[in-house]
């Protein structure tokens, strides 16, 4: 059936990424940040960013966060990046879905190490384009009120980037450490960094288009609390509304 398939597409993921799931453990916990170079190969990333191009060509993309003009212009606005959700299942976005799959198959093999987490949920993938007019993303914590959301994943797209001419350097911030973290945009990088206030950080302006594909994984008990918290209110953003449940595969033993 259509489900098995799924289950054993997902348990070959699994044993394919089992030992960088190994590898990321690692480094998030000595760290709280991981950078994979090389994650999917040159001619999957190429068909990736392909189909993020036809997304934007199909102006499906809409302004993300809106930056206020330099003060001496008219208080016209700057487009900030420019983002659209996608879960994968859409028309020619199957690249984009084998991206979800491979961060779920890392991530979910990660999570069974990090006790402190039970992750069987996420976010939809966010689409992110930076149009390249200066655009920047000022300095903020992705979850900083316990909204559920525990590992930032991020894919980055950028061919020949290069912070110099380019700029768009993503900088972090570790919470009770004077070092930073540099990470420059690179095609087929894929990053993890925990989505709470231990990392703060901000994309510096970019002068060439930049896109990124984000994930955001849920740890289950902070998020039902989270739930629980914004039941009275009907505050829910459209962030917190939608989750994915993780498929549960047996252990690929
Ligand atoms: O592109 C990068 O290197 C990271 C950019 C970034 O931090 N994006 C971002 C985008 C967000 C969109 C909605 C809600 C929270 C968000 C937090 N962070
Ligand atoms: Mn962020």
């Amino acid at each position: 059936s259509v489900k098995e398939t799924k289950e054993q597409y997902l348990s070959i993921l699994y044993s394919r990424f089992q030992e960088l799931a190994c590898y990321v453990f690692e480094c998030l916990t000595k760290y709280g940040i991981c950078a994979i170079d090389k994650f999917l190969g040159e001619a999957t990333g190429q068909e990736i960013l392909r189909e993020v191009l036809q997304l934007r060509a199909a102006g499906i993309m809409r302004q993300g966060q809106l930056v206020q003009g330099p003060s001496s212009s008219s208080n016209k606005y700057i487009r900030g990046d420019m983002i659209t959700w996608v879960d994968g299942s859409e028309p020619r976005a199957e690249n984009i879905q084998y991206l979800i799959s491979c961060m779920d198959a890392v991530v979910v093999q990660c999570a069974s190490k990090l006790n402190a987490y039970i992750i069987n949920e996420r976010t939809k993938a966010m689409v992110a384009c930076y149009p390249g007019n200066q655009t920047k993303y000022v300095r903020h914590v992705d979850n900083p009120n316990g909204d559920g959301r525990c590992i930032t994943c991020i894919y980055y797209l950028n061919k020949n980037w290069d912070v110099k001419q380019h700029g768009g350097l993503l900088r972090i911030y570790p919470e009770g450490s004077d070092q930073v973290a540099n990470i420059e945009p690179k095609f087929d990088r894929l990053l993890f960094f925990w989505s709470d206030r231990r990392n703060p950080h901000e994309v510096e302006p970019a002068f060439m288009e930049r896109f990124a594909i984000t994930v955001w994984y849920y740890d289950a008990e902070e998020r039902a609390e989270a739930l629980r918290r914004y039941k009275a209110e009907s505050d829910l953003t459209s962030l917190k509304k939608q989750a994915v449940p993780l498929k549960k595969v047996m252990k690929s033993d």
